[in-house]
């Protein structure tokens, strides 16, 4: 029999409230303290297993012995992510249904979605120009919200582009708040809900004709293992899984243009002759910024790692951001860096996929990885070579620190930009 070593134990009967008090720190404190890879915690009355670094990774995507159905907490269904949705599968019912998300990510797809963003990008400078101010973080969200609902075949009336951007806003918003906000969202993912069920409806009765290469058309139509559609309320919550996270981007867009400002040297070598320094550069700012903090899987059985004995149907929380900080992986971590990336281009993408888990690790199509991470650094660098050539502005004194409580984060001013104008 393996001998195995008892996890390093928090005490309390329940630490919830500490992850709330804690937020981004509160996994990488207790994983510096105990010096260890996992620590055992009580989370949400049960006993829970934190892990964090580049093995606690391999481990969290090792498919054998971790299943997600049950994981989620029930706050977090009610508001980011719904039920039913692909976050909640395992096996081939999760492989089904998230070949319908991959076959959305052509490369042609991607750069349809790069092309939109920098068309409403083009589109809300103009109305930037005519103002003293604007807060960006606010503005990105409306971008977002117009290009995301043009490339998934969703229609967004002009009048309705304030009412549907909040109501996305606040799904990824309000997951770990407390009081109204947290109500708030539970709000706006009802009425999101009923948005797009309305329009699923629509489609599937041929009043609505979006194209086929559509989030809404492909969700509308996917079918089930059992060769059933989704019913409405599933199908509207997997379109909502590519609207809402599209429009979270405007948190990356926001300390995309707080990075610019608070390190100046970058925007010289943007314009230098290493083509790759801008995908450096994207890398970096998902490394470095605090955004979605953990993420929670079930075990499926008794297994030992690490001399650590776990135990079947234990709750087990991977620590993305203590990830991306890890001095093991990272030279330097708390330093804003891009050339860390030079030779990543070439790194075998399982090394890589370990390593960088800003947007979860693993394999795209066989486990939960993010499968809008191109999206999202596609979107980053249009907004990149907008922000640095195509207008010019001024950042004005304000707060620009970001929590490392709230989840998620941002810049507290919004980051604030004055003086808009158009290059040239
Ligand atoms: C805004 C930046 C984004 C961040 C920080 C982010 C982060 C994440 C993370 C951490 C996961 C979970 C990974 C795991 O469980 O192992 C995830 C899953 C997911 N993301 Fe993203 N994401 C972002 C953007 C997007 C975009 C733009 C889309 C769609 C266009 C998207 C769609 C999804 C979906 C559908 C899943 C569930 C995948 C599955 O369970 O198999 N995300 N994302």
């Amino acid at each position: 029999m393996t001998q195995t070593k008892p996890f390093p134990k928090e005490e309390g009967l329940e630490n919830g409230l500490k992850v709330l008090r804690e937020g981004y720190m509160y996994a990488p404190n207790r994983l510096k303290a105990y010096q260890s890879d996992a620590f055992e915690t009580r989370l949400l009355g049960d006993k829970a297993i934190v892990m964090g670094g580049e093995e606690a990774a391999r481990l969290f995507y090792d498919e054998e012995k971790f299943k997600r159905n049950g994981a989620a907490p029930e706050p977090a269904m009610a508001t980011l992510l719904g039920k039913g949705g692909v976050q909640t599968l395992d096996d081939e019912d999760h492989r089904n249904r998230k070949k319908s998300f991959m076959d959305l990510m052509s490369r042609e797809r991607i750069e349809v979605w790069a092309k939109l963003v920098e068309k409403y990008l083009h589109v809300a400078a103009k109305e930037w120009l005519t103002k003293d101010s604007i807060h960006f973080y606010d503005e990105s969200k409306k971008v977002l919200t117009r290009a995301v609902c043009d490339w998934a075949g969703v229609p967004l009336p002009e009048k309705d582009v304030d009412k549907r951007t909040k109501q996305l806003v606040g799904m990824f918003e309000s997951p770990m708040a407390v009081s109204h906000k947290h109500v708030e969202g539970r709000i706006n993912r009802m009425n999101g809900e009923s948005w797009i069920k309305d329009l699923i409806q629509q489609v599937r009765e041929g009043e609505l004709k979006p194209k086929e290469e559509t989030a809404l058309y492909q969700m509308s139509w996917h079918r089930e293992l059992d060769g059933e559609l989704l019913d409405l309320k599933t199908a509207a919550v997997e379109v909502l899984n590519i609207l809402r996270p599209s429009v979270a981007i405007a948190i990356y867009f926001t300390f995309t243009a707080l990075s610019l400002h608070q390190f100046p040297e970058v925007k010289a070598k943007l314009n230098g002759d290493n083509p790759y320094y801008l995908h450096m550069f994207i890398q970096e700012i998902r490394r470095y910024y605090p955004f979605f903090p953990f993420n929670a899987a079930i075990t499926r059985k008794d297994f030992v790692w690490q001399d650590y004995q776990f135990e079947k149907d234990t709750m087990v929380v991977l620590d993305f951001y203590g990830t991306n900080h890890d001095y093991r992986i990272w030279d330097n971590p708390d330093k804003f860096d891009p050339e860390r990336f030079t030779n990543w281009h070439t790194s075998p993408s399982d090394e890589v996929q370990m390593k960088l888990v800003a947007q979860g690790g693993g394999d795209y199509y066989k486990g939960h990885r993010c499968p809008g991470e191109w999206n999202t650094i596609r979107a980053m660098e249009v907004l990149t070579e907008f922000l640095t050539n195509k207008i010019t502005y001024t950042v004005p004194e304000q707060d620009l620190g970001y929590s490392m409580v709230q989840v998620p984060t941002v810049p507290k001013s919004g980051m604030i930009l004055e003086n808009v104008d158009y290059i040239g």
